[in-house]
């Protein structure tokens, strides 16, 4: 059971979703902090989670061993430059924002030693259905780095990568995965509407089928390939949908969105590694 006390900057859409998974996984809403500037989005936390709540980091961050920074890419040097008086040397500093280097982060803060993990999670999170990527710089011990696992495994699946560049990859990957897997849904039920199926029909024979091709997928010893293979009866129903899918070029689509995904989070990371008051 993780002891530590665990101060969120930032508490909108993954924040929430880290939460959720972390209570759901029976961590005390006591050990959980947020420091969160929008009125509405800090008292939604507090009322759906029991959670303190603040909304500037005045004494909150003392004693903290994790400090998660959940903010968009674009506000991260502000916020760790006005942390850096009051950041606790005990702290490891984990990182979500897509696309921002480890030794970027490491200046701003300016203390020198600072442990900081990269992650990568997504939002399904929220139902303990997560899958985080996570990279560490060579400060983090040991035990930090088996802290920022047991935080992150308590909401999903948890994956080290050893090469900074890769979590831009996996940034358009399982980042923003989730996104393609909606769109994908969200297609699926308005062909089922216009076939004429209800709307709460169409919705859980969709949702119902994407989840129960994940679970078959990650259950199988088969590949993906393989147990499509296994739907498309010759000459029969799938066969000429997985045709009409093809011939729109299904494949080059995907390849392409995700390449893009992967240059915008590298391209983040440039932009924003620059220091703005130099
Ligand atoms: N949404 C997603 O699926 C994922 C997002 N991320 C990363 O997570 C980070 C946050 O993204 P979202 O939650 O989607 O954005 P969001 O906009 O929902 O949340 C950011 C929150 O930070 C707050 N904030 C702004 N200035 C602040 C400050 N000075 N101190 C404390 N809080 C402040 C905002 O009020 C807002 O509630 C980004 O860096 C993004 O790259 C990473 C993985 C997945
Ligand atoms: O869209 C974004 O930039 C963030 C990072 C991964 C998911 N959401």
């Amino acid at each position: 059971m993780i002891q530590d006390k665990i101060v969120f900057i930032g508490g909108g859409n993954m924040a929430r979703s880290l939460i959720g998974g972390l209570i759901a996984d029976k961590m005390p809403a006591e050990q959980i902090h947020v420091i969160e500037p929008q009125t509405e989005t800090r008292q939604r936390l507090a009322a759906d989670f029991g959670i303190t709540v603040y909304n500037a980091a005045d004494t909150v961050l003392e004693e903290a061993t994790v400090i998660i920074l959940a903010v968009k890419p674009q506000m991260l040097q502000q916020v760790i430059k006005s942390l850096s008086p009051v950041w606790p040397p005990q702290a490891l500093m984990i990182s979500i924002a897509a696309g921002i280097h480890t030794d970027d982060m490491a200046r701003w803060l300016n203390h020198a030693g600072t442990a900081i993990v990269r992650a990568m999670p997504n939002t399904p999170a929220l139902v303990q259905a997560g899958a985080t990527a996570l990279f560490a710089n060579t400060q983090t011990s040991t035990a930090q780095r088996q802290l920022a696992e047991s935080v992150m495994r308590a909401v999903g699946l948890v994956i080290w990568v050893e090469n900074e560049q890769q979590m831009d990859a996996v940034t358009a990957i399982s980042g923003s995965g989730p996104a393609y897997f909606f769109l994908v849904m969200e297609a699926m039920q308005a062909a089922a509407m216009e076939l004429g199926l209800p709307e709460e029909t169409a919705r859980l024979l969709c949702l119902e089928t994407a989840f129960g091709a994940a679970k078959m997928a990650l259950e199988s010893k088969h590949s993906a390939a393989t147990l499509r293979h296994q739907v498309t009866s010759p000459g029969g129903t799938t066969e000429r949908a997985i045709h009409e899918l093809e011939d729109g070029g299904l494949h080059g689509l995907f390849e392409n969105a995700i390449v893009a995904a992967a240059l915008r989070a590298r391209e983040l990371g440039h932009q924003l590694g620059q220091d703005n008051d130099t």
